[in-house]
């Protein structure tokens, strides 16, 4: 039988993966607080705000009733922006706990949340009762919404606390152009998707700058060190860096113009502000925040981070970005792997 599946948050991310799980044969609703895009969704079968020229299939069902939503539900998969999740998860969890009902939780959002520096796993335990969760799932991986909407061959990872559920998410996911691993390692993967949003920050930038691909490369690999450092320092599996939530999600995001990341960080390259370059990009940036909580965290747990910092100083402090780079540029010289 088909399973039921509630996606909630209809941006760019959570339309697609709506559509990829009604493609294959999930029986979807795609909740949006926003009644406009509900409409456009159910009538026009278009999201364009953020998913351009595409169509979306009539089975695909876009609800503005959270209740509706998750009705009877198997799954609740959690896209919105990283900074909401606590607010939205508040919600639903109001409503399983009014039914009873007992669902497996999943999100595939990218960040860290400010001020608890808390993951994703992390808020969505704290918000829902476990009376009313089976597991809590992360899926995440290197997968621009534009390139898998256009069926372009994208790996992604989904980690859980629940072996058994990993592999049901892997299973309801996966087709001949979107093939899922699993992994037990929701620590490494959940930092790696988060950070990585800094890395493509930096990269944007260094290419508005007219640095070219060396500067890319270091600071991939060198951003990539410094996330793997904080993560192991949580406990998660170095190898897990090495995997598609840690450098194969640098590599698209941090080369990618379409990422958000990537094109804000060129915006601020060219000498925009930030202000201007949230206000034009319409779309969730979570680099933005997710820098600011990297930065704090490092400093509370003393893992060195020169790039979250350089990057944190140029945001929040105004600093100029040359300058910021000649002082990475010009610090002591180390060995490569300490
Ligand atoms: N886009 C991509 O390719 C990928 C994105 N991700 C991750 O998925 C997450 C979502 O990103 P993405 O879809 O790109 O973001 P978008 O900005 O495209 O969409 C975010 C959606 O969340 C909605 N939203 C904002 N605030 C609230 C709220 N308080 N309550 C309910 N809904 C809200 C927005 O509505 P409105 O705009 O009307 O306010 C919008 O529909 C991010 O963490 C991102 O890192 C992961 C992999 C790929
Ligand atoms: O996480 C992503 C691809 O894996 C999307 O990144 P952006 O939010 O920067 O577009």
């Amino acid at each position: 039988m088909a399973k039921k599946v509630a996606v909630l948050g209809a941006g760019s991310w959570g339309s697609v993966l709506a559509s990829l799980l009604d493609e294959n044969g999930s029986d979807v609703k795609l909740w949006s607080y926003n009644p406009q895009q509900v409409k456009e969704l159910n009538e026009e079968h278009t999201n364009t705000k953020y998913i351009k020229n595409f169509t979306f299939a009539d089975s695909l069902v876009a609800t503005n009733d959270l209740k509706d939503a998750i009705d009877g539900v198997d799954y609740i998969l959690f896209v919105v922006p990283t900074q909401v999740t606590r607010s939205v998860a508040k919600q639903v969890a109001e409503i399983l706990a009014d039914r009873n009902q007992k669902v497996n939780i999943i999100h595939a959002s990218k960040g860290i949340e400010e001020k608890t520096y808390l993951r994703l796993s992390q808020v969505l335990a704290q918000e829902i009762d476990p009376q009313n969760r089976k597991s809590i799932s992360v899926l995440s991986g290197p997968s621009q919404a534009e390139d898998v909407v256009t069926h372009d061959i994208t790996l992604v990872t989904v980690a859980s606390d629940n072996a058994q559920a990993a592999e049901e998410i892997q299973g309801l996911f996966m087709n001949n152009y979107f093939r899922v691993y699993t992994s037990d390692d929701v620590i490494g993967v959940e930092i790696g998707a988060a950070l990585k949003n800094i890395i493509a920050l930096g990269a944007g930038a260094l290419y508005g700058l007219g640095y070219k691909d060396n500067a890319k490369a270091a600071l991939m690999t060198r951003g990539l060190a410094e996330i793997s450092r904080l993560g192991t320092s949580f406990g998660a599996n170095p190898l897990t860096f090495i995997g598609l939530s840690g450098v194969g999600d640098i590599i698209v995001t941090a080369t990618s113009t379409n990422s958000r990341n990537w094109r804000a960080g060129n915006e601020l390259g060219k000498g925009h502000s930030l202000d201007e370059v949230v206000n034009n990009m319409g779309m969730v940036i979570e680099g933005i925040a997710t820098t600011r909580a990297a930065y704090e965290l490092s400093k509370k747990r003393g893992v060195d981070m020169p790039i979250t910092s350089a990057i944190y100083h140029v945001l929040y402090d105004n600093a100029d970005i040359k300058e910021t780079i000649n002082q990475l540029m010009t610090r002591e010289g180390r060995s490569e792997i300490e």
